[in-house]
């Protein structure tokens, strides 16, 4: 069987700099061809970033990409790299089409390509064939299919390519791999971050695998990209579903594995040559590299990086989303309020690890409601973390404007939290600190939040961390760096103590929500499994609860499309998952005999994730007081008596406690 060296170029490219991004593949491909690699693969869409949205429908980038491919192929050869096999993506053309919203446009459209780069030429080229339309995605907005499948002989090897998404879906190229008789199944991804996905990816892998019969070799991206963050996780699996190598997660690096694989036995055209086929009814176009067989040497075995905990996994997201905004944008620092309570306190501590403690400027804003913990606790942070501190007494401020226009009630709270986002914007244009909103997804979920207050902000780290995870993540935090004999970054004080926005005297968030806990578990069914009130009760859980929940949800929506990005850790984000109107008089409330239930429609992706076992809640009857600060629930039916027909639709349990 002939051998193969191959390199997962596991990289962090930056949407846009197609020149840093040539230089990063330049440097990845000189450190694996010093490792002996004789192919290295890089990342889905590698040389113009991913994702790039709307500027594939610019024909100056496009043009720019293509040009970028080019050179990156002479230049590679020039650098004395030609005999390495490079397979990068890149944003191509197919001039055979036409954009439709580019009329007026010269002819071609955009593709979500790869290329084979080899010998200073570019050998080959394929474009994706599956594009994601649900979720997060939207490439039938910009790109056109492929319409085939490549496969480039080198050494002795047929290898065949894909597109990330052409192995989440049945049918197309990754069907035909098996007929075409590849020896190595080569896909090159932008898969971004979501809990456990991991799993499922690695699932899907050994499935296609299988179904192919060829080894399958995966390549993703890590780093953030604005609400995105990819997690790397490249990895190796047989045929009979044996994993041979995979990377760490959220850690760029070159995962370089010895592979045996069948002897090529399609017949193929001489060096250089490229026939085109078909194979099942779907074209197959088959390229030579090169026809020198490799003396044997001494294979490596591979690598196989240890796994994250679920809690260390999403600990390490929101810190890589969190460094590479705030690089990628060009801020070395951040700004935020610290209030002794958790979420700021989190999001400090994440700040501390992605940017560094003299990075991170924290401020306390005593207000005359402020209590002493949440002063003594914020500087008990800064203690533990080493960030900048300094305090601002927010008093005065807010006096002087109360005496310049008459505020009471809500208006005089609210303002309090105004005067502070003021003062952390105010500090941002004077010392050039990018100011992150400390919200968690509870809060977003239900608007408990002022608007152009504490909403403020460039970036939210934990806009997707739902507030029980916060407690948890805190804990996680405090006690990974106790098994390390360091300093727990968070006050125990932060954890322990009942959240209160302190907007009044003894305000607790209590006082406006339900208990978190019941609040977190009717809001994931909701939001991420879409589980309608009618359902939610038939769970089991409280039918005015759930319409008090569902009513702050629909009327929260215009402070979410204004809230600051942050980065996507769940199947759901309130970003580009999840898309409802801000002008809707559409309401939830439990039906007194409810229809059956429509049959869920959900990505392919959430198909993946789903499959867990359905989890039992036991019935929920928490009752909280609703306050003037916030909707009333006016729409709540009474509590039907009758049965409801709809059936519990089967749910993964909530994402276990660590
Ligand atoms: N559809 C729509 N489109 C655009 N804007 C809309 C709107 N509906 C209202 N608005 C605007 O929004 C305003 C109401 O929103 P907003 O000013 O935020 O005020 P509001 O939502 O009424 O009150 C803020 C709530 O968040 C709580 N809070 C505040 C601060 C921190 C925390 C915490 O624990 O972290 C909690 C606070 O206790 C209170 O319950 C309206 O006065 C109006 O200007
Ligand atoms: N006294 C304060 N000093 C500085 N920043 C504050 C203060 N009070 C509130 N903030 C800012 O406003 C945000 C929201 O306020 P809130 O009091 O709800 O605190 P929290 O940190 O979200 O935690 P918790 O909900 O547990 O109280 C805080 O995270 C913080 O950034
Ligand atoms: N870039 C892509 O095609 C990604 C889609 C794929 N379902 C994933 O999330 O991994």
């Amino acid at each position: 069987m002939p051998q193969i060296r191959i390199a997962l170029a596991q990289v962090n490219p930056t949407v846009g700099a197609l020149e840093a991004n040539a230089d990063l593949v330049v440097r990845m491909t000189k450190h694996a061809a010093a490792q002996h690699a004789h192919l290295v693969a890089f990342p889905e869409m590698m040389l113009t970033g991913y994702p790039v949205e709307d500027l594939a429908l610019r024909a100056s980038f496009v043009d720019e990409s293509r040009a970028a491919l080019e050179k990156l192929a002479v230049r590679l050869d020039a650098e004395g790299l030609g005999a390495t096999a490079v397979v990068v993506g890149y944003l191509g053309r197919d001039d055979a089409t036409t954009q439709q919203y580019q009329l007026g446009r010269p002819k071609g459209s955009p593709q979500n390509a790869v290329a084979v780069l080899y010998g200073g030429r570019v050998v080959a080229r394929q474009a994706k064939y599956h594009l994601p339309n649900y979720g997060v995605f939207d490439e039938a907005r910009y790109f056109v299919p492929g319409n085939h499948l490549g496969v480039f002989r080198l050494h002795g090897i047929d290898v065949a390519l894909a597109v990330c998404e052409d192995i989440w879906q049945d049918g197309g190229p990754v069907s035909v791999a098996r007929e075409a008789r590849a020896g190595l199944l080569l896909v090159v991804n932008g898969s971004p971050y979501e809990r456990n996905k991991d799993d499922s990816r690695l699932d899907l892998a050994r499935r296609r695998a299988a179904a192919a019969q060829t080894t399958l070799a995966y390549v993703n991206m890590v780093g953030g990209q604005d609400e995105l963050v990819f997690d790397g996780d490249s990895l190796v699996v047989r045929p009979d579903g044996e994993l041979l190598a995979r990377a760490p997660q959220f850690e760029e690096g070159c995962l370089v594995v010895d592979l045996q694989l069948p002897d090529a036995v399609a017949p193929a055209p001489g060096p250089w040559g490229m026939t085109q086929e078909r194979v099942a009814g779907f074209p197959v176009h088959r390229t030579t590299l090169t026809s020198a067989p490799l003396p044997a040497y001494t294979p490596d075995p591979g690598a196989l990086a240890p796994r994250l905990s679920d809690l260390a996994e999403v600990y390490a997201a929101i810190v890589t989303g969190l460094r590479d905004y705030v690089h990628k944008n060009g801020f070395t620092s951040v700004v935020l309020g610290l209030s002794g309570g958790i979420d700021s306190a989190l999001v400090a501590a994440v700040a501390v690890d992605a940017l560094g403690a003299e990075n991170v400027n924290g401020v306390s804003m005593p207000s005359s409601y402020s209590s002493e913990h949440s002063k003594s606790d914020a500087q008990d942070l800064a203690t533990r973390t080493g960030l900048r501190f300094r305090t601002v007494p927010i008093a005065p401020m807010v006096r002087s404007f109360l005496e310049n226009l008459e505020l009471t009630g809500l208006a005089e709270e609210n303002l309090q939290a105004r005067v502070r986002g003021m003062t952390l914007m105010g500090l941002s244009n004077q010392e050039g600190h990018l100011v992150l909103a400390t919200g968690n997804k509870t809060e977003l979920a239900v608007g408990y939040s002022t608007i152009y207050g504490d909403a403020v902000g460039g970036y939210a780290p934990i806009k997707d961390v739902p507030k029980t995870l916060t407690w948890e993540l805190a804990r996680w935090r405090n006690a990974a760096a106790a098994e390390r004999d360091e300093t727990p970054p968070i006050p125990q004080g932060s954890i322990d103590k009942p959240p209160s926005a302190e907007l009044r005297p003894g305000q607790l968030d209590s006082d406006s929500l339900p208990d978190y806990p019941l609040l977190d578990d009717i809001l994931y069914r909701h939001l991420e499994h879409d589980l309608d009130a009618t359902e939610l009760q038939a769970a089991g859980f409280d039918a005015g609860i759930v319409a008090k929940v569902l009513r702050m949800v629909d009327t929260a929506e215009y402070k979410r499309r204004q809230y600051p990005p942050g980065p996507k850790i769940t199947i759901r984000n309130f970003g580009r998952d999840r898309r409802v109107p801000i002008t809707s008089a559409w309401r939830e409330a439990p039906r007194p005999a409810a229809a059956p239930a429509a049959a869920a429609v959900v990505s392919p992706a959430v198909t993946e994730s789903v499959a867990a076992p359905a989890a039992e809640p036991a019935p929920r009857t928490a009752e909280a007081t609703p306050t003037s600060a916030e909707p009333q629930a006016d729409a709540v039916q009474p509590p039907s008596t009758e049965e409801p027909e709809t059936a519990e639709r089967e749910l993964p349990p909530p994402p276990p406690p660590h």
